[in-house]
């Protein structure tokens, strides 16, 4: 028999979604736990989930090292700056990223610390009854009972049963640890992932190539955003192939070969020396549960919950990846905080509607709200305004004029209903966006407003003020 330790909370999984969650509720005063399994690559524990260990953190230090790098081939020239050829240390790159993932996940143990959430290593399965049976790294078990139990557990890269992972076949977690440039990288999936981590290598001097098996680019933006970014891609020599369905992988002496049949219809094979498999994330839901929690998983093995994250069974809710909605970090810092409060009796709320999407490629993407195509398919009578970087004095000035903004507002209420952009540092712009959709603001609010001059933001300033063709600065 196991020791068993009283919470009011106990959160399993120490992701963004589960560190928000304990965090907020030890913070509101609840005597709050919280389990994770991972190991870092030294093999201590690693609180932060997915994101700080071998997502979103990783990921971006190296898109900024192979910026930088990719800047110095392609960009410093322009400014007439001139040197001898631009090289790259990987070893260093890797071990610099490696060192930011150790700051940050040592930080939320910091955290953990300063707000009193008390951390549990190992894996946690829920009982009946709201109790977390924890098995420890040293073997040993511990029961952990608690009113509310908030299940975080994240998600796990899908793996494609004719594409095991291995040395040669990796998936994000492989790809942010290369220690070399491979000189052919193929990656099965044009999504979020596949772009962002094509990009790394490519900079760097990887011939990519990307399968997708969808016929349309980018399916989930809208469709104008997905053209410009698709022709900046290709100018960068990303090699993009819509429309193909991979059918098989062999590792072989002189790589890895990958059949498929392309768009149309006809078999093909490429031969390259790392196979990224980037096709999505499951719910990291096996072994979660034991028998008689009453807890449901759905067909995606996914943890069913309201859209308050309450499960149905009492006291327990679940959050993050491992429930519907879309996969990013923010989301899940949102439903974190959200059950927290909720459990502590305040009105705690997610706005699903003005969630942000950010694609750290070059141009950035990044959007809120419907597409053009979602208003059409449902029918909603919009204006759009739209006004491009190359118009922009800053974009221009810094020689990167590539990409637009898009303001789409309903056709007679004026209310904002997404934004969508294109172009450089657009991650930081959505949030113009995000801000005035959450305050329910309209086109002419935004135009409205002033916007410092010269700087990115005046691309959205214009945009707004086209949407009731007024802009200054393009015909209308
Ligand atoms: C390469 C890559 C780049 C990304 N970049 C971005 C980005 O730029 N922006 C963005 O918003 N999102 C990004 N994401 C997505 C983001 O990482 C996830 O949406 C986010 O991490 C989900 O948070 P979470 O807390 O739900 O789950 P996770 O981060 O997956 O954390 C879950 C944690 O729970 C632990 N766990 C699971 N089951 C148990 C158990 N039974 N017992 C104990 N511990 C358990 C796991 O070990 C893990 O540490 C990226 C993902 C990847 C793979
Ligand atoms: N910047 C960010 O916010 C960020 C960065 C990385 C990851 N993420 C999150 O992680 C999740 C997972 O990323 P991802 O890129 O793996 O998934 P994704 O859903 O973004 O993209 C997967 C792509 O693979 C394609 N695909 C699926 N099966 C295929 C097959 N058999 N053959 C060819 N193509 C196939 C899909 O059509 C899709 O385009 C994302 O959905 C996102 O939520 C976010």
């Amino acid at each position: 028999m196991s020791e068993q330790q009283q919470f009011d909370v106990v959160v399993i999984g120490a992701g963004p979604a589960g560190y928000h969650a304990a965090i907020r509720a030890a913070q509101l005063g609840l005597k709050t736990a919280c389990i994770d399994a991972a190991l870092g690559k030294d093999g201590k524990p690693a609180l932060g989930g997915t994101c700080l260990r071998v997502g979103c953190i990783p990921s971006k230090a190296l898109l900024d090292s192979s910026r930088q790098f990719w800047n110095m081939g392609h960009l410093f020239d322009q400014h007439g700056i001139s040197f001898d050829k631009p090289a790259i240390d990987v070893k260093k790159m890797v071990a610099r990223k490696d060192g930011i993932v150790k700051q940050f996940t040592g930080g939320i143990a910091a955290l953990f610390k300063a707000n009193k959430v008390t951390p549990f290593y190992g894996f946690g399965q829920l009982q009946p009854g709201n109790v977390v049976k924890v098995k420890q790294h040293d073997g040993s078990e511990v029961e952990l009972k608690a009113a509310n139990v908030i299940i975080a557990a994240g998600s796990d890269s899908i793996e494609l049963p004719f594409a095991k992972f291995g040395e040669h076949i990796i998936d994000n977690v492989g790809a942010l640890d290369l220690q070399d440039v491979p000189k052919r990288l193929g990656v099965i999936g044009a999504g979020v992932i596949g772009l962002e981590l094509g990009s790394v290598w490519n900079r760097l001097g990887s011939q990519v190539t990307i399968l997708e098996g969808l016929p349309n680019f980018l399916a989930a933006a809208d469709a104008e955003v997905g053209k410009v970014a698709a022709r900046e891609f290709k100018k960068q020599g990303l090699d993009i192939k819509l429309g193909c369905k991979v059918s098989g992988t062999e590792v072989k002496k002189d790589g890895v070969h990958v059949a498929y049949t392309d768009d149309k219809g006809a078999a093909q094979e490429i031969v390259v020396d790392k196979l990224l498999v980037a096709v999505g994330r499951r719910a990291a839901t096996k072994g979660l549960l034991a028998d008689g929690t009453g807890v449901q998983l759905n067909e995606r093995g996914q943890v069913v919950v309201d859209e308050h994250c309450h499960t149905g069974v009492d006291g327990v809710w679940a959050v993050g990846d491992c429930v519907r909605g879309p996969m990013l970090a923010h989301k899940g810092f949102e439903e974190g905080i959200a059950v927290a409060e909720l459990i502590a009796g305040l009105p705690g709320h997610v706005n699903f509607d003005t969630i942000p999407w950010v694609i750290y490629t070059e141009p950035e993407i990044a959007w809120v709200g419907k597409t053009e195509e979602q208003l059409k398919a449902e029918g909603i009578p919009y204006k759009a305004g739209s006004f491009p970087f190359a118009a922009v004095g800053r974009a221009v000035a810094m020689a990167e004029p590539a990409g637009f903004v898009k303001v789409l507002a309903h056709a007679e209420t004026d209310t904002i209903l997404g934004m969508h952009l294109v172009g450089a540092n657009v991650s930081e712009l959505v949030h113009e966006g995000v801000l005035a959709m959450e305050f329910k603001g309209s086109a002419d609010d935004l135009a409205r407003i002033c916007h410092a001059h010269p700087s990115l933001s005046e691309a959205v300033h214009d945009a707004a003020m086209a949407v009731h063709k007024r802009s200054i600065h393009k015909a209308n």
